[in-house]
């Protein structure tokens, strides 16, 4: 369902940080843990198409977004991707329906079209956010501007959710209830989710794998609800996911030759 490879560079004056990340899930809901700086936001905005690998490629649920051998580079509003930011990016200065329509609109048209419109009075609906469709952000609770940031990354009718750090903007006490919260509407959208963490919590209440990343790598896969982890290899320079289990019997079928090996 997920299959991300991705090589780039970032640098900053003269620091200098090198991703290479590369994992493979079938599962529906994967996260990516690690300590600060350790190379996820970097991983998340390239699946999002944000930011640009110098090489490697992103395929969910057998899309192509990005494929730097094959020139394929989908622009992000044809990614279908919906990407809750850590600080949910709120524009303070609209109202909750305009920013859940938001990205729904065109900078020359900002008025929704009817089928739009009701699209957001379903989202409005479907959040329990209807009584407060007129307020601004400013004015709802740590948990309210989730569900307003939510609505908005659903608008767009995501093939992927991404969510960047979903709970570090929230005071702990509202934690719990909003993972509880984010599962429930996960499970009802039948969405698949990538999400960033380091908060081990998160993982434990909705991830089903988590990607280990540190320094820039994806180094270990692990599957939450057995409490079972594999070893990411670096082969050849490209770190791979571990391979399914009929892979080593085509191996011993196939003679054990390398792919594009001779004798
Ligand atoms: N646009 C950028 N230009 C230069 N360096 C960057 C840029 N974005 C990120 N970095 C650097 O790349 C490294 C990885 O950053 P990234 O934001 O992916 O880490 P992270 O694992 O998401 O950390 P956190 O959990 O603190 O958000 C950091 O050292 C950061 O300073």
């Amino acid at each position: 369902m997920i299959d991300v490879d991705l090589q780039l560079a970032v640098s900053d004056g003269p620091r200098r940080f090198a991703l290479h990340t590369s994992f493979r899930s079938d599962a529906r809901r994967v996260a990516l843990y690690g300590p600060s700086g350790a190379g996820k936001s970097l991983t998340l905005q390239a699946v999002a198409g944000l930011l640009r690998p110098d090489r490697g490629h992103v395929r969910i649920g057998g899309r192509t977004l990005f494929d730097a051998a094959a020139g394929i580079d989908l622009p992000t509003p044809q990614r279908r991707v919906g990407y809750l930011f850590q600080h949910y990016a709120l524009f303070p200065h609209l109202s909750v329906r305009q920013n859940i329509g938001f990205g729904l609109t065109t900078w020359w048209r900002r008025r929704l079209d009817g089928r739009a419109a009701q699209r957001v009075d379903e989202l409005l609906a479907s959040f329990g956010l209807d009584a407060m469709a007129d307020a601004r952000p400013a004015a709802l609770s740590g948990g309210q501007q989730q569900r307003v940031a939510l609505a908005r990354a659903l608008a767009c009718d995501p093939q992927l959710l991404l969510l960047d750090e979903p709970f570090a903007a929230l005071n702990p006490m509202l934690r719990d209830g909003l993972r509880q919260e984010l599962a429930a509407v996960c499970a009802r959208w039948q969405l698949p989710v990538l999400m960033i963490t380091h908060d081990i919590d998160d993982v434990l209440a909705l991830a089903q794998e988590a990607v280990l990343i540190e320094h820039g790598r994806a180094v270990r896969q692990v599957n939450v609800a057995r409490g079972t982890g594999v070893e990411l290899q670096l082969r050849g320079g490209v770190a791979r996911a571990p391979e399914p289990p009929q892979a080593a019997a085509v191996r011993r079928l196939l003679g054990g030759a390398e792919a594009g090996g001779h004798g």
